[in-house]
């Protein structure tokens, strides 16, 4: 007997390997024109929308039944009377058919809907298939088609992140960081890494190059004046003031790894930093599940605690966001209780300051 999710397991490992193929392809070449600024002013380029088309093609042969929850959707590509809309959507119709028409390899199957192209009608249709609304029961995937599409313009970190889950319970989580090093203590070394978990099965790594697959688990904290944090790039996404606050209330001296996307949940999981602390800056931004869905059972599975600054688990179940922001810390288990601790010290700390007006 197969272990469980063996199918989903393959079906999205093969899924973010195109996808990342895609990416990589593209960021060589990439041209200002393929860049839009999304009404939320994120920007999106031609490499979100067509790995998104990628997957939920390959993901809706599959699992045709099967919901998606996808960050992106094919509005701004639909515009009849754009000529700037109809140069992307041709650029996303070839990015999407060079990955998806090479025959299905050994580890792949027909079935999944490998070996030849679509048109460009099929792949907007496939890209819309990432606007379910989420919820509580049933099955659905989560997709980043381009997690960190800031640190993907720059040339830095971002993660093709895809989950699955249940009952809004994450159970398959994979991610590929084309620009991740394989060997942490060698960061000018080969790059392109997939991270693989399955809940109850543990979280595993392998570069792009090989089949030989590593199982990770997060070693012992080292002593708090050492613990290193792994903190968003962008200020406005988490606060990074706030996160200096904590590390020196525990005492912590080391200075924080600053990476874009869900590559410092796969850092962690890996050793390669001990906390990784999101806080909200206060603008009413609620983080979506798919910036958090394969990322948090990675470090479940690496044996880590992902959870609000609470302490309380993430709720995948409440639609395509986490539901009010109270924050994310994904720590080992031995210092998980001690970060959240530290955060409600300095909030409480904040809040004396307010009422005492200083
Ligand atoms: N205001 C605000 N607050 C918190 N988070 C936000 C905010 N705006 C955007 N986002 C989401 O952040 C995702 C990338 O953030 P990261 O922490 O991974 O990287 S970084 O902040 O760009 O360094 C990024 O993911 P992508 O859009 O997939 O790149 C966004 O979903
Ligand atoms: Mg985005
Ligand atoms: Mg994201
Ligand atoms: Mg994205």
């Amino acid at each position: 007997m197969s272990a469980a999710f063996a199918l989903e397991k393959q079906v999205a490992v093969s899924a973010v390997l195109r996808a990342c193929q895609l990416t990589s392809a593209v960021f060589k070449n990439l041209v200002t024109k393929e860049t839009v600024t999304k009404k939320d002013k994120s920007p999106v380029t031609v490499a979100d929308y067509a790995a998104q088309a990628v997957i939920n093609t390959i993901i809706t042969a599959a699992f045709p039944k099967d919901p998606i929850v996808g960050e992106e959707d094919a509005s701004d590509l639909r515009s009849p009377t754009s000529d700037d809309a109809a140069l992307l959507r041709e650029r996303v119709t070839t990015l999407a058919n060079d990955v998806l028409t090479p025959p299905p390899s050994e580890e792949e199957r027909a079935e999944w809907g490998l070996g030849f192209g679509r048109t460009t009608t099929e792949l907007l249709a496939a890209i819309d298939r990432g606007n379910y609304a989420g919820g509580r029961t049933g099955r659905m995937w989560a997709l980043d088609p381009i997690d960190g599409t800031k640190g993907f313009l720059r040339g830095g970190q971002y993660a093709v992140c895809l989950a699955l889950l249940v009952d809004s319970v994450v159970q398959v989580g994979v991610m590929g960081c084309p620009n991740l090093p394989v060997d942490p203590s060698n960061p000018s070394g080969e790059t392109g890494c997939l991270f693989v978990a399955v809940r109850g099965q543990g979280a595993q790594q392998r570069p792009f190059s090989s089949f030989q697959s590593t199982t990770l688990r997060i070693p012992p904290s080292p002593s708090l004046s050492d613990v290193q944090f792994l903190e968003s790039v962008e200020a406005a996404h988490s606060s990074h003031g706030f996160n200096a606050r904590v590390a020196s209330t525990l005492g912590v001296t080391a200075q924080p790894n600053r990476m874009d996307s869900q590559a410092k949940y796969c850092s962690l999981s890996r050793g390669a930093g001990n906390v990784y602390l999101r806080m909200p800056t206060g603008q009413g931004y609620r983080e979506k599940i798919w910036d958090h869905a394969s990322g948090s059972l990675l470090v479940e599975e690496a044996g880590g605690i992902v959870s609000d600054s609470l302490g309380r688990p993430l709720d995948f179940g409440l639609g395509r966001t986490l539901g009010e922001n109270f924050g994310v810390v994904a720590a080992g288990k031995d210092i998980h209780s001690k970060i959240i601790e530290a955060i409600q010290a300095v909030k409480a700390e904040e809040s004396e300051k307010l009422t005492s007006g200083l």
